[in-house]
């Protein structure tokens, strides 16, 4: 078995389950190896009190029955079955999860694992899963339509049988690091024992990521440098009246990076650089000079962001600015229509002259980018190095803007992006108010509320954010279909209000989107979807509800997106905060208003240690490490690869060699062989 082979080579994979896996990102051996689990649980054997609602247990049960998907409202599906075990009958439900049935099979026995509670002489049970069997720590995979934890346990099991995977760190660094080998981590975080072992695998593989990323990323700066053949922009002419035609004034750190960006454009060498700055420091524009300026050379310019409502969002702001110099603007989404997207697709593979704004979308492989020149990535930690990668490959030697409104601290920032120049938006466009921001304990949410419709009544609009569902969140957690229903009902019957959230198609949130920017709708309820980037300056409330679930960087975020029109803007948080760390953590939001402070801060408190908590990586490219978490890791880490880089010596060169193989190969971290 090679690690490269697709999974179809697997024993138990037909075509069907490859898709769903390829769907997943799966589509080698190697894929599955690195398909870690994203948190892990521990399960209390079960006993008459372990059904109290609270304690995960395990049950094993046998399927009786299992209804079809039955739609309560709208986005609201449930799907139900009823098992038989020794604890008496079991009725389970599902929410939203309509594929649940493909699952499972009548008369197969499950070990079901899930919040019991004793209902009569029965057992009832929300959203359970399956696992492998009753063992103390069970890992959680991400899973999707057909492809169970189960499964992905049994093909990693099939794998881990016939493959050993190949120590690649040099002995002097595993010695002082006193670091686990990298084939027993790789097997204990899929198979865990104990709490012990566990901790070693998860800090070896830490290491290795974070190792692996320094190190590339040090190669590959390398040869940037060596290599002057980038392209060698002109400033064009129309610069200026571009300038002028701004219908603000530009900061004076916005004209320095604009300026910064504009002579590494010039350079002959590809541009690296971060543009960091607050929320609503004003980067767009920053951008859209830089893509401006690409296009006028005849290249083409992409801008890449996370969703498609900020897709739009951009678009209605270039063509804004730029429709008057006839720069060509083009948006390409996975909901951009086939036809259009054809066209759209054929002019850019022509090389006609444009700028191209963006999701995923644009890394497909038919997506042929020849003349690019300058690609802008929003947003940097929602994509990976890889997307990155897949993006900048569109083009030759091109320049790369990475954008990032997550202040991340000069340590931090010089530790992980020491392949990047950084440029920093340093202060805010003049006249913003700060936000004030309130705290407000369950029982006062009312309270809260009367503040929203207060704001609304003014004629001011409101978001109302609410944590996300996933199969393992807790239960009590609001859905935005639940609040939704519960507001339009309740406190805020009659006002005009929308909903928004992941599951929606593109379209329908743009209509969404589109609707609340109008000011049709006064309220929007909503996920995180709206975190990054949206822009409507007569909104001045968020409301946050369950706020102790999201980190301060993100609340920070959310936070932005008020407080961008005129008027005083407020955000207020809802909070159950259980304990004195909570109220603390959340305060440092109503202390201050600066995003650098907050991301410090947030760092210092969530600290190290957060073994058990679902991954919170979020995209950063690193797929088991925390940046946050796992920071003094990382410095451990980036210290010996630039040990290896720098030093000579048979081992290191051996190990830079591979690692410059791989550079080309794939960004894979752990370099399998
Ligand atoms: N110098 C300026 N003076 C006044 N308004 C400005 C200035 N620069 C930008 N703006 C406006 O401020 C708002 C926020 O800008 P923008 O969306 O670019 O912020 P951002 O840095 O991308 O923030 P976020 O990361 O939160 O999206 C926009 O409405 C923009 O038109």
């Amino acid at each position: 078995m090679e690690v490269h082979d697709p999974v179809m080579t697997l024993k138990g994979v037909g075509e069907k389950t490859a898709e769903k896996l390829e769907e997943m990102g799966i589509r080698t051996i190697l894929d599955l190896i690195l398909h870690f689990p994203r948190g892990y649980e521990k399960l209390s054997d079960a006993c008459e009190s372990s059904f109290n609602g609270q304690d995960k247990s395990v049950v094993e049960a046998e399927l009786v029955k299992i209804g079809r998907p039955v739609k309560l409202r709208k986005g609201l599906a449930m799907v139900s079955a009823s098992f038989r075990s020794e604890f008496g009958d079991i009725r389970a439900t599902w929410f939203n999860m309509p594929y649940i049935s493909s699952n499972y099979t009548v008369g197969s026995t499950y070990h079901l694992a899930g919040k019991f509670v004793r209902k009569g002489k029965g057992l009832e049970v929300v959203n359970p899963s399956t696992v492998r069997e009753v063992v103390e720590i069970t890992p959680i995979y991400p899973q999707a339509e057909g492809v169970t934890g189960n499964l992905i346990r049994k093909l990693i099991r099939q794998v881990l049988d016939s493959v050993i995977i190949n120590e690649n760190l040099p002995g002097d660094i595993l010695a002082e690091e006193k670091l686990m080998e990298l084939d027993k981590a790789v097997r204990t975080v899929h198979f865990p024992d104990n709490d012990k072992d566990l901790s070693e695998a998860l800090e070896r593989l830490r290491f290795q990521e974070m190792f692996s990323y320094s190190l590339k990323i040090m190669i590959a700066r390398n040869r940037r440098k060596d290599a002057a053949n980038g392209i060698a922009f002109r400033m064009s002419g129309r610069l200026a009246e571009f300038k002028e035609s701004i219908p603000y004034e530009l900061t004076r750190a916005q004209s320095r990076c604009i300026r910064e960006i504009l002579l590494d454009e010039k350079r002959p060498y590809p541009m690296n650089r971060l543009l960091q700055g607050d929320v609503g420091s004003g980067k767009t524009i920053v951008a859209l000079t830089a893509l401006f300026n690409v296009v006028e050379n005849g290249y083409q310019g992409a801008l890449m962001v996370p969703t498609e409502i900020l897709a739009s969002q951009h678009r209605d702001e270039a063509e804004s600015l730029l429709s008057a110099f006839g720069t060509r603007i083009e948006v390409l989404t996975g909901s951009t229509k086939k036809k259009e997207a054809d066209r759209i697709k054929k002019d850019l593979a022509d090389g006609t002259p444009m700028i191209i704004i963006g999701t995923h979308a644009l890394l497909e492989e038919s997506v042929s980018i020849p003349k690019l020149g300058l690609a802008v990535t929003d947003e940097q930690h929602r994509f990976g190095v890889n997307q990155r990668a897949r993006l900048i490959g569109k083009g030759q030697e091109i320049d790369v803007l990475v954008m990032s409104a997550t202040p991340i601290p000069r340590t931090m920032a010089l530790a992980l992006y020491s392949d990047l120049d950084v440029s920093t938006i340093d202060e805010l466009p003049p006249g913003r108010k700060n936000i004030k921001t309130m705290l407000f304990s369950e029982e006062r949410r009312k309270q809260c509320y009367s503040k929203v419709i207060e704001e609304i009544r003014s004629g001011r609009q409101a978001y109302i954010v609410t944590p996300l569902i996933d199969e393992d969140s807790e239960l009590e957690a609001s859905s935005v279909e639940g609040l939704f229903t519960e507001l339009s009902e309740g406190m805020m019957k009659g006002i005009p209000m929308g909903m928004l959230h992941g599951r929606m198609r593109g379209a329908e949130k743009d209509r969404v989107m589109k609707a609340f920017k109008n000011g049709e709708l006064k309220a929007l309820v909503s996920t995180t979807v709206i975190e990054v980037g949206v822009n409507v300056g007569n909104a001045t409330v968020m409301l946050i509800e369950n706020a102790e679930r999201f980190g301060l960087a993100q609340l920070h975020q959310l936070r932005g997106r008020v407080g961008r029109g005129a008027h005083q803007s407020w955000c207020l948080m809802v909070s159950k905060m259980s304990s004195e760390e909570t109220r603390t953590r959340l305060e440092t939001l109503v202390r201050s208003n600066d995003g650098f402070f907050i991301a410090e801060e947030d760092m210092k408190q969530r600290g190290t240690g957060q073994l058990f908590g679902v991954s919170q990586s979020g995209g950063s490219g690193l797929s088991i490490s925390d940046l946050a978490r796992d920071y003094a890791i990382f410095t451990r880490a980036g210290k010996f690869a630039s040990r290896v880089f720098h030093e000579e010596n048979d081992e290191y060169r051996r190990v830079k060699a591979e690692f410059t193989r791989k550079l080309e190969d794939s960004l894979e971290f752990i370099c399998l062989n």
